[in-house]
């Protein structure tokens, strides 16, 4: 029996008068890209910290199905769900996570080193990451010297790296021009759908949700659409 990779449900979540989560449940397939987007404020990276286990919802909760058993985010100490994080899980942000004074090999070795692989092991799998988004010969370089772009293209590396289950993205082409844009977007999603990466971006950009298999639009953290490529799923 096949499960879907996670499922929030019923998740509210207020910081004021107006929920930034409410009583809001997704299913999320394995292998799907899903794009949430809304106007600013309707909850997204809200969202996308309560299925990451980065934040617990005040309500509700998230199960997420890995290669073994369910497990529930929301029950998890904030340590168990760092160690999910970093074992199931990438992130790629608009910007900060990547460690500017670390090189380019070094940021995307982390995860591995972290994981307990050991270097040569993590070098090879590294040096495949980095020739594979077009950035050999860019190993020793600093990301704090690199193009935004070039730095988005080592967070898509350091995200994969470890062969994640789901890659949560944030933005991820929000501070690029269109063309950066384009490159770092294709990188994400080809890798995501070469490895059967589950991918869920938040964006404001409807030129990157066209690229995803699905968008699910929020509204004062309702999703108020569900629309897949094949049709139109009810919310
Ligand atoms: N840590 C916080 N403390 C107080 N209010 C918060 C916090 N995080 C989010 N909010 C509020 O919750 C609501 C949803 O925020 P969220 O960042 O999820 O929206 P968003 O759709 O991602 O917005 P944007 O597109 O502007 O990034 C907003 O009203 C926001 O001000």
């Amino acid at each position: 029996m096949s499960y879907p990779q996670l499922q929030a449900l019923d998740l509210s979540q207020h910081y004021g008068p107006t929920p930034a989560l409410d009583h809001l449940s997704i299913t999320i397939d394995r292998g799907e890209s899903v794009a949430i987007m809304g106007p600013s404020g309707s909850g997204k990276t809200t969202l996308l910290h309560a299925l990451a286990g980065i934040d617990v919802a005040q309500s509700g909760e998230v199960i997420f199905h890995g290669a073994d058993r369910p497990v529930s985010i929301h029950a998890l100490s904030s340590e168990q769900r760092a160690d999910v994080r970093l074992r199931h899980f990438g992130f790629v942000f608009q910007q900060g996570l990547m460690l500017s004074e670390l090189t380019v090999v070094e940021n995307v070795a982390l995860p591995l080193m972290l994981c307990g692989v050991d270097r040569a092991s993590a070098q090879q799998t590294v040096s495949a990451w980095l020739n594979r988004l077009g950035l050999a010969g860019m190993e020793d370089r600093r990301l704090g010297e690199l193009s935004g772009g070039q730095a988005q293209r080592v967070a898509v590396a350091r995200a994969q790296v470890c062969g994640p289950d789901v890659v949560f993205a944030d933005e991820p082409t929000g501070a690029l021009d269109s063309v950066t844009s384009g490159e770092v977007l294709h990188a994400l999603l080809e890798s995501s759908a070469e490895h059967g990466t589950t991918l869920v971006v938040v964006t404001h950009d409807e030129s990157v949700a066209a690229r995803c298999g699905r968008t699910v639009r929020l509204r004062d953290g309702q999703v108020v659409s569900d629309t897949a490529v094949t049709g139109v799923m009810a919310p």
